[in-house]
């Protein structure tokens, strides 16, 4: 069994100095010694705290504005010496053991994300000293204990207090795989960052030279944290977990909290990222209800719950079992409507009042997410796909032409409320998988065809669920996600009752499909972009 380490010398290094001087107060009161570099040790002085120089212990001053502090034998040895093995040898080189090292990295993240920040800047902010001491003292947790985030700062406290300046070996390995985890993060984002400048760096230029970013590096370092271990995968024989970023910058399916409900499955926080990502798309209140990864009813109104009436009469059928996203907070009214009429797995709304609350209350088993607001958040960012042996990285899907951006290329132009229904049909089909096919009008859909092998296939199932719920096609908008190859999807729109479609254009035959939509007094635009899901 692994012995408790007795905490005598402390080394404290930290770029980010939250709780530093808490820390080092307690651990000063518990008369251990406190080594410490230039701006770590004059902070820790000013606050009365009495700190030994790093510079003092090695007997060689901090040089090269830094670069050099603490990269001496005296501080290596002293973190990485094994006490038992290595006793002799110390004591030879007059090597005082260190056992507690606190210590955070240069903002390597913070500096890169500078819209100024020069390849100079960046360099600059690589840490050399202070992942060495992190691996060192986490290599020798047999010996060490390592620290590197603030936020443990209480915990390693509260063992000293509780146990006469002891620290637990389990406190120990825990905080070592912690540091390990650090410092490949960190090796990460900086192989990201010049890996992006690589085939961009003219290698004769000054150290100021303006530096321009491919989005892809050379070699992806993706770290994440593991938010949750889920019951099973998409199935039930498959095992799953469920990853999250680090670093959160938008309100989304990660960063929601849970405010009630069974625990999230799988196919729950897929289901529930597909209906979230679409209802960001809309200004309006807005409601979308997924199923299986594709919306089954999406509608804009007044209210959400308005729009929520009518997402649920497009495909009711669908809709039990359901995903429903909201991008307005949850009310009571809607909650209300929701549970009195349906079974849905998950609710998910920037902000729920206490009146939604208490509703959904009523059904325990009803998954309530909420997830902040995010508007001015949306991130730029990378969509990953994996397929066997790899994984197809692209940018995030931000595309969208606004009305203006639209080409009329028929005889007839679409009327303002015919614009209106494009663009929200628009909207709903480059979230539905391809192909893809929407019906809709005044801001609700009348009928989802998706994930079908072709579209004319896609358009007939839009129909006959527009049929099946006795909605009315007459006069409705098309989307088609991508262009048609052939007229017969004009033609097969034009006797469901279609009066306007839209699409991205692009066809070898967009002659002929022009000419079946001006048979049929068909309006249609073209977007000049598609949105193909897979
Ligand atoms: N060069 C070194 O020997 C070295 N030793 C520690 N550091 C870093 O210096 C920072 C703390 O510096 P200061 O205490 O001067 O504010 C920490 O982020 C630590 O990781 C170093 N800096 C960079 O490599």
């Amino acid at each position: 069994m692994q012995q408790s380490t007795s905490i005598q010398r402390a080394l404290l290094s930290v770029s980010d100095k939250t709780g530093i001087v808490e820390l080092a107060k307690a651990l000063a009161e518990k008369g251990i010694e406190i080594l410490s570099t230039g701006g770590t040790a004059s902070l820790l002085r000013q606050s009365g705290i009495t700190v030994k120089d790093v510079s003092e212990h090695t007997g060689h001053p901090e040089i090269m504005d830094g670069r050099v502090k603490t990269l001496h034998p005296k501080i290596h040895g002293g973190i990485l010496g094994r006490r038992d093995i290595d006793s002799r040898v110390m004591e030879k080189h007059e090597i005082a053991p260190i056992d507690l090292v606190v210590v955070n990295l240069y903002p390597f993240a913070a500096t890169v994300a500078k819209e100024d920040c020069t390849l100079e800047d960046a360099i600059e902010n690589i840490d050399i000293g202070g992942p060495t001491m992190v691996r060192a003292a986490a290599k020798n947790h047999k010996d060490v204990l390592i620290v590197v985030n603030p936020s443990d700062y209480k915990a390693v406290i509260d063992e000293l207090s509780s146990s006469a300046n002891q620290i637990s070996y389990k406190l120990r390995f825990d905080y070592a795989v912690k540091a390990f985890e650090h410092t490949a993060q960190y090796e990460g984002m900086i192989a990201d960052y010049l890996g992006k400048q690589l085939n961009k760096v003219d290698h004769e230029c000054e150290d100021n030279c303006d530096l321009e970013h491919s989005l892809f590096p050379r070699t992806l370092n993706i770290q994440m944290t593991k938010k949750q271990e889920l019951r099973y995968g998409e199935n039930s024989h498959q095992s799953a977990a469920f990853y999250v970023e680090h670093d959160i910058q938008e309100a989304s399916v990660a960063s929601a909290v849970q405010i009630q409900g069974k625990a999230l499955s799988f196919n729950n926080i897929a289901d529930t990222d597909s209906a979230l990502e679409c209802v960001k798309e809309f200004e309006e209140p807005a409601c979308v209800i997924v199923k299986h990864a594709n919306p089954c009813g999406v509608a804009i109104s007044q209210t959400i719950s308005q729009a929520y009436e009518l997402a649920y009469q497009t495909d009711p059928t669908s809709a039990f079992g359901g995903i429903i996203a909201f991008n307005r907070e949850l009310d009571g009214e809607t909650a209300e409507k929701i549970i009195s009429r349906q079974f849905v797995e998950v609710i998910i709304a920037p902000s729920v009042n206490d009146d939604a609350k208490e509703v959904i209350a009523q059904k325990q088993n009803v998954r309530l997410l909420e997830c902040g607001d995010w508007r001015g958040q949306l991130t730029e960012g990378h969509d990953f796909k994996r397929v066997n042996g790899g994984m197809l990285v692209q940018e995030r899907d931000f595309g969208m032409v606004d009305a203006s951006d639209l080409k009329v290329v028929t005889k007839r132009t679409p009327n303002a409320q015919e614009l209106e229904d494009l663009m929200f049909t628009w909207k709903v089909a480059k979230y539905v998988k391809s192909n893809a096919i929407v019906y809709s009008k005044a801001g609700q859909t009348i009928g989802v065809g998706a994930g079908q092998m072709s579209r004319v296939y896609s358009a007939k199932i839009a129909g006959i669920k527009a049929a099946d719920e006795n909605l009315v096609v007459e006069g409705c908008a098309m989307a088609s996600d991508a262009f048609f190859p052939f007229r017969d999807g004009i033609d097969a729109a034009a006797s469901a009752g279609i009066t306007a479609v839209i699409q991205p254009g692009g066809s070898m035959r967009d002659d002929e499909v022009i000419a079946a939509a001006d048979e049929h007094n068909i309006a249609m635009v073209f977007t000049g972009m598609r949105h193909f899901k897979h």
